[in-house]
Formats: structure tokens, sequence, C-alpha cells
């Protein structure tokens, strides 16, 4: 029996995401082949394929990260392919007798499924495959061409050797690692994709926007890098996001999980009538092995059509594929034309508006940190973020801190807490001006504190405390504004054009729609306001509002939690202790305005750091100035020291090289 590629409606499809985004990179992978194969110069090739895809892209089929981004990625498909595609050759030339039970169709089907260790000499495959872990398919050289596979093909695996967990947050877990070739420790964050459409641009927007900060207040971002893992997955009970107790709107979507390569890119027999067919609705081919035959039939029944049936459109096919390699010129709408007819109505809607502006990256996957959950093993992609490593962060020190200080601080120590904050306003101030980001989870554990040796920009002086004890010993410090997995760019909703922004085209008041709404402590009570699809409206000034918490925070030593519950409560009703409001008048009245209910009536950060309520308090003091200028002059004084033992072994190494000369 003819194999055939059965196009058909998937009317109640299972994990659309999961399926999707492979189907679309198989289908990337293929086409790139093909662009291969139409023209053998290379750059040629190249463009032909990326003209290809930007059409695809044009008419909603392909997403752009599928030409960029996802090219590695791509790169495993296409081999995993080419190697299978040698393993049924592999099989023809062995010459399976007819007479044999076992036909060459499932032979293929049993090297695929089982374990088979196939000899050197045949230059093919090895396939493996236990219980508990996947089938890989590995090259005679032991390299794993499963691109579903995490453990040859990992850059992380390769590039770093992992030390320990550094936490693990909702959206993912924390590693320290050191990189193999530059011996430095890194923060790396891994993050299991849970998307909510079918298309990763947002992942990639909002990455692209991480890559370009470069603020000493914001940790720093090295590289980041998708890989296909094979995960356990968690099924159970969600681990609470910080504001899933308060925000029961905050959906939880469909999982980029997909099932066990097998299953998704097996290849049938002929005997198993059980067609290929591509998936109208995700535009994804699905190599599949149905296990109910009749399921299958009735479902085809409905709504499926054979490609047979779409023969025009096969023909148009190969005339456009022929022209492709000559059309290189062609406009992309006489491109588009032709391949219309072979392309399949995406049943599902485009992305709505809102979608587009709802642009938070990491959508909530709290199985990956649910401990108590059952695990099962599935596949997925993995987002690794390789960051700076911060070993300490505010709500850390405020800890320590709060075992030593209480309120009233002497006015040294206030001092130093403005400077602080007023290094972390700096931070956010570059986010939301520079960038156009709101951060949007702005709380003590997610500012970092990096060690500096000297006096840095960005970096502030503070006491270290340890062990219930203040050491004498001041250092320098930088702030650091860290985890930005809920960032919002403020430019992509057209709702942040609001009449309230006069001449600036993105005002701090421009409210965005988001279904998430950062840490209930820090997060003010607008977010409580949701529009008629029960969205989060976000601003800039969500962000104001959190750090004016953390200045009440830096400036009121609490000791236990419960203390700090009440007047935190407190604080949310605009109500701050008596005695600190006598002693810190300005410090009060700007905690009092940041975290005003009207996000209008809030400062914007350039307008809290010209402020006078905040320079009065925040500048440095005369023993400051003295201890910073002590450490400069130290610093210098070690710099020309070293410079000057630098001459020295110069001109020793200069005097032994004359003596060789002269022997
Ligand atoms: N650059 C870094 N250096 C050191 N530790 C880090 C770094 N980034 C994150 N961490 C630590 O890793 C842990 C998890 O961080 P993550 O940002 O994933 O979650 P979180 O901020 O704790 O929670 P959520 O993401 O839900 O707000 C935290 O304990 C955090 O302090």
């Amino acid at each position: 029996m003819s194999r055939k590629a059965v196009i058909r409606h998937r009317r109640n499809p299972v994990k659309p995401n999961g399926y999707a985004s492979h189907g679309k990179l198989l289908f990337a992978a293929l086409l790139e082949t093909f662009c291969q194969l139409y023209d053998s110069d290379p750059e040629q090739s190249r463009k032909l394929f990326k003209l290809i895809c930007q059409t695809l892209r044009n008419m909603g089929i392909l997403d752009e990260e599928y030409m960029d981004e996802l090219s590695g990625i791509r790169m495993t498909y296409q081999n995993a392919l080419h190697h299978l595609i040698i393993q049924a050759k592999q099989i023809m030339h062995e010459d399976v007798p007819p007479s044999s039970s076992t036909s060459s169709a499932d032979l293929l089907e049993q090297r695929t499924s089982q374990s088979l260790v196939l000899s050197p000499r045949q230059q093919t495959l090895q396939l493996n495959s236990s219980p508990s872990t996947p089938r890989m398919l590995l090259d005679l050289e032991g390299r794993d061409l499963n691109p579903w596979s995490t453990q040859r093909n990992s850059r992380y695996s390769n590039d770093f050797d992992e030390k320990r967990l550094l936490g693990k947050g909702g959206f993912g877990a924390v590693y320290q690692a050191q990189h193999k070739v530059d011996g430095v420790d890194y923060a790396v964050k891994k993050i299991h994709l849970n998307l909510h459409h079918y298309s990763y641009s947002k992942v990639f927007r909002e990455i692209k926007s991480l890559a370009r900060m470069d603020h000493p207040n914001v940790v720093r971002y090295f590289s980041s890098w998708l890989e296909h893992s094979s995960e356990t997955k968690t099924q159970s009970t969600n681990m609470a996001h910080p504001m899933s107790s308060t925000h029961p709107f905050e959906q939880e979507t469909d999982d980029l999980i997909v099932e066990p390569y097998s299953p998704t890119l097996s290849f049938q027999s002929d005997t198993a009538e059980e067609p290929s067919r591509v998936d109208e609705e995700l535009g994804e081919i699905v190599f599949e092995k149905s296990t109910t035959r009749n399921e299958t039939d009735s479902e085809e029944d409905d709504s499926s059509v054979t490609l047979s049936s779409t023969s025009s459109s096969t023909d148009d096919s190969s005339s456009s594929s022929n022209d492709s390699s000559s059309v290189t010129q062609s406009s992309l709408e006489d491109i588009e034309g032709r391949i219309g007819n072979l392309v399949l109505h995406q049943t599902s809607p485009p992305p709505s508006e809102h979608d587009e502006e709802e642009t938070g990256y990491f959508d909530t996957d709290h199985n990956a940190c649910d401990g108590l959950a059952t695990p099962s093993p599935s596949y997925r992609l993995t987002l690794y973020i390789q960051m700076q490593l911060c070993p300490d962060d505010m709500a850390s020190y405020l800890e320590r801190r709060n075992r030593v200080l209480s309120f009233p601080m002497s006015s040294f120590q206030t001092q130093l807490h403005l400077n602080l904050f007023r290094a972390i306003l700096q931070g956010v101030l570059y986010v939301h001006e520079v960038m156009h980001l709101i951060h949007r989870d702005l709380k003590p554990g997610n500012i970092f504190l990096a060690q500096s040796k000297v006096d840095e920009r960005g970096s502030v002086l503070l006491n270290t405390f340890r062990n219930g004890e203040q050491s004498d010993d001041l250092t320098f410090v930088t702030p650091k504004i860290g985890d930005f997995g809920l960032v919002l760019d403020r430019r992509m909703g057209s709702r942040a054009l609001t009449p309230s922004t006069g001449g600036r085209q993105f005002g701090p008041d421009a409210v965005i729609f988001s279904n998430n709404a950062g840490t209930s402590t820090y997060a003010p009570s607008e977010v409580h306001a949701l529009d008629s699809e029960g969205r989060v409206p976000i601003s800039e000034k969500v962000d104001v509002y959190a750090l004016g918490i953390i200045l009440f925070e830096l400036l009121y030593p609490m000791r236990t939690g419960m203390e700090r519950m009440v007047c935190l409560r407190k604080l949310k009703q605009g109500i701050l202790p008596e005695e600190f409001v006598k002693q810190l008048v300005c410090e009060s009245t700007l905690i009092l305005w940041m975290t005003a209910l009207d996000p209008k009536k809030r400062p914007s950060i350039s307008t809290i750091l010209q402020s006078d309520l905040l320079y009065k308090g925040g500048g440095k003091s005369t023993e400051i100035i003295a201890y910073e200028a002590d450490r400069v002059q130290a610093a210098d004084m070690e710099n020309s020291l070293l410079r000057t033992e630098n001459m020295k072994l110069r001109a020793e190494i200069e005097a032994l090289r004359a003596k060789l000369r002269e022997k």
C-alpha cells in the first residue's frame, strides 16, 4: 500500500504548543535541506531558505525564530533525519528475504524501538532505549543524534561544571556553574518553557532586551540558549507562585511538553496502514503511530483530506519548487501566491492584540519546581540563561542586618542605606528610561549585592553583618537588579499610548495589560482592578510602588516576620510608624508618595532622583567621603607599587635576554 501523507483537522489537539514547535522545527529543517538541494551554492541556498521562511512568516505559518535563533536545534533535526535515512538504506541493502516473517519496515521499526547495537562496520546508528530514559540515536562514535536528547548535545553539560543549586523560583531553578574554559563561576538559570502560543517570539524578544542591558546596577547577562531536554515532568499540585493565592486569574498555561521521541517521530511500516500526516491546525508534520485504528479512521472520515485530493496543490508545489531555484528575486507576494496553494489554513485564531500586549516571556511553570509531584519522563525545551553570579542579595542582607540593628539607626547607617537605595534607583531608571521595560517583580530577593574591591561605578559602602554581629569594616557593594522573569516591554502594547503620555510616546503612566502581577507584598492595589478579560494593568508605577516599600525596609529594621507583616500591611494603607515619621520626615514623605494608591500620583524614578526629599538624606556624609577617599588612595598606592614592580621585572627580563644574546 502506498504511503500517503494525510492532512486533517485535529479538533481537539493535545498539547498543541509542544507538537507545533516540533512540527515547525522539523518543517524548517526539511525546508532548509530542500533549499540546499536546489542550490548547491551555500550562500544562495541560505538566501533561498531565508526568503521562503520570510514569506511563510508573513503568512503566519512559520515564526521568525525558526530562521535564526533555532538554527542550532534545527541542525540536530537534520542530523537525526539524515541518519535515520542512512539506517533505512542500510536495511534495504541487507536484502531481507521475502519469506522472512520480518519485513524491512518492521526491521526499521524494530531498530528504532529496541536496543540494537549495530556493528561499527555497518556505519550506522545505535539505538538505545530503556524504560526510564529516552531512546537515544547514537552514531558510531557515540554522538547523540537524537534532537530530543540532552546528553551529548548539551551546551550546558559540555561547557559547564554544575556546582550547586542556588535556589528555585516560580519560573525555574538557578545553579552556580563554572565555565570549563574561562574558569569563572556563573549563575545559570534553567527555565522549562511553557508557552501560551505557537511562537517563541516573546521569549526571544525579551531575551534580546536582557542581552542589551549594560548598567552597573543591573545583573550582567552573558548569554542564553535553548536545549532539548529530557526532564522529569512533575504532574501534580502547583507550587504556589507568590501571587497565585491572591490572583486566581493567573492561568496555568499549556505546557511545551511533547511526548517521548518515538511516538512523535516514529516511522510506520506499510502494513501498519497508519499514514503520516500533516496536522492542519498546527501546521505540523506528524509521523505518528496510532494505536487505535478506529479512532484514526473516524477522524479522517470527518475532516481529513489526503494529499492526493489536493493534487493541484502538489503540482503547484513542484512548479513553485522548481521555479524557486531561479526566483530568489521574485517578490514575496509572488512566492506567497504560489506557496498559498500548498498552505493549510490554520484553524486556531491568530494571536489577538492582547496576546501581543502581554509580553511576559516566562509563563509560569509551577510544575518545574514541585517537589511533591509524581515524575514522568517527557521532553521539552529548556532555556538557559547565563548570568553574573551574585552570592548575596538584599533580602539576606536585611535579615542579617536586622538581627543587629534596630530603629533608629545611626545617621551614618541611614546614609549608607539611602546611598544603596539611590544606586538601586539608578538601575531601575536605566530599565525604565533606556530599555523601556517594566521589571514588575522588584523585591529585596531580586536585588543582588555584588562585592567590589574598589569604588566601582554603581557601588556603595555597606557594613558587613555576620553571625549576629556588625563588622567595623565597610565594603564596597554594588546592588544589581536581577530576575527579569516578569519583565514587560512598555512599547509593546497599543494601550501603552494613553492621553496622559503628553509629548512622550510611552509615558510612565502608560498601561499594559498582563496576566501576572508580581509578588503580592510589593504589588500595588491597582493590580487587583482587572480589565474585562481578567488581566492586570501594569505601568512603570508598579515598580515605583515596590521601591517605596523597599525604601521603608531599608530604613526601618524589623526584627520579626510578624513585625514586618504588620508594618508593611499598615504601609499599604498609608500608615507609617510614628517614630519613623518623626525621625525621617523627608523619607517618610517620599515613601508615602511612592506608595500612593493612585499610580498617576506616584513619582517617576527620575522625579525621585531629582527630588530634594531623597537628596537631603542621600547626600554623602563627610564620613563616607573621607572613607571613600582613603580607599581610593590605598588602591592608587597599591597600583603604583605594582607598576614599579612590573617595571623592575621587565628590566630584569631584558637584561637576561641581552645576556642570552651575548652567549
Ligand atoms: N545571578 C544570580 N546570582 C546568584 N543567585 C541567583 C542569581 N539569580 C538568581 N539567584 C538565586 O536563585 C534563586 C532562584 O531565583 P529565581 O530568580 O529563579 O526565583 P525567585 O526570584 O526566588 O522567585 P520568582 O522567580 O518566583 O520571583 C533565588 O534564591 C535567587 O537568589
